[in-house]
């Protein structure tokens, strides 16, 4: 049996980036074939028109399928399963499935859709990213043009009319595993600071809060969570409210010597491991302490002639033996990326222990 094709979940409303954000993910998608589903809105479908015009070889018009009704939760039998069904019977299989929703579509159907049996064993979550415009919500406006959005919200019959937007939102949040605060050119740094703070306190645990602009987050932050979100939609309904107060400056966790909205990647040597299990926690101890988005590679385990591969996301370690060495150097290799101003020596220290 084939692998399961990994789909990410774009949301977010209106305006707040996510077709910038696609279109980024595209154009630095360095040979990985990504296919895309748009929910588009009537006469506001001009995403697909934006992303077709992109002219990379990794996007071609092919690979970008539009749904055309609306909101998904009303269509999935009618319009979502049979486009994914007409992607998934393609000879050429994508490597990834991205999925924009339109801004007002809740994410949660969606990924309930996951566990229909003619796509459950095809496809699975890789996870939600839901994508805010950052100085609207530090506003306390939710997205940069509010008329906008609600216009968005009459053009849908099957939208109820009457939520308040703040709870559209704070379903948005819920369903996330990754929230990018976008737009965070517009904010100052302890803004951004308290923003990422009050998001990180409403959403699940272990969700990943990253600051963006123009959407430029490394696809391998983006892609490859590795979730399974469509198998654990319970945890993703409730809406908890919290009160915030203003930020009192303990949040400043992290030197920002670099911009705060950038990402940096660096590599860790290290000689034989002995304990693989061991190493695992090592490693899910240091990525507790910094921070770290990503960390992946692989390991020489001491009397074992294959390659551990470790990939972890948040603090969630994952290890197999993929193959040999052969002629390769028999060394524990790790690359660990994160936003800008992670402590290099210190998880460079803790990694080599
Ligand atoms: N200043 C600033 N502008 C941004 C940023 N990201 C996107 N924009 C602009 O915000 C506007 C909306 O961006 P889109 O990517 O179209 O937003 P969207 O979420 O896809 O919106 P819809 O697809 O229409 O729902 C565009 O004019 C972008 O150029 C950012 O990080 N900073």
């Amino acid at each position: 049996m084939q692998a399961k094709i990994p789909a990410t979940v774009v949301t977010g409303f209106l305006g707040a980036g996510k077709t910038t954000l696609i279109r980024h993910m595209l154009e630095n998608a360095k040979g990985k074939r990504i296919a895309l589903i748009i929910n588009e809105f009537g006469d506001l479908g001009v995403d697909g028109d934006i992303l077709k015009g992109c002219g990379d070889e990794t996007c071609t018009e092919d690979d970008i399928m539009e749904l055309s009704n609306g909101c998904i939760c009303c269509t999935v039998a009618d319009d979502f399963i049979p486009t994914m069904e007409k992607l998934l019977a393609r000879e050429n299989r994508p490597d990834h499935i991205v999925i924009e929703t339109s801004g007002l579509a809740l994410p949660q159907p969606l990924v309930r859709a996951f566990n229909w049996p003619e796509i459950s064993t095809k496809v699975t979550v890789d996870g939600v990213v839901t994508v805010v415009d950052g100085k609207a919500v530090s506003e306390g406006r939710f997205a940069h043009n509010v008329a906008a959005v609600d216009a968005q919200r009459k053009l849908d019959e099957n939208l109820d009319h009457e939520t308040p937007l703040s709870e559209l939102f704070e379903d948005q949040i819920a369903c996330a595993d990754m929230i990018v605060v976008n737009k965070s050119d517009l904010l100052g740094e302890d803004e951004a600071d308290a923003l990422v703070a009050s998001l990180k306190a409403d959403s699940r645990d272990g969700v990943q809060v990253v600051r963006a602009s123009m959407g430029k987050i490394p696809v391998d932050v983006l892609l490859g969570q590795g979730i399974a979100a469509e198998g654990d939609l319970e945890a993703r309904h409730e809406v908890h409210h919290h009160h915030h107060h203003d930020d009192d400056g303990d949040h400043h966790d992290h030197e920002h010597e670099h911009g705060h909205d950038e990402f940096e990647s660096f590599v860790v040597t290290r000689s034989e491991i002995t304990d693989p299990k061991g190493f695992s926690e090592q490693i899910a101890t240091v990525i507790r302490g910094h921070d770290i988005l990503r960390l992946k590679g692989f390991a020489a385990v001491e009397g074992k002639p294959m390659r551990l591969t470790l990939q972890a996301v948040g603090p969630r370690v994952d290890t197999y033996f993929d193959r040999p060495f052969g002629s390769a150097p028999r060394e524990t290799r790790l690359v660990v990326i994160g936003q800008s101003g992670l402590d290099q020596a210190a998880i460079t220290a803790a990694l080599q222990a």
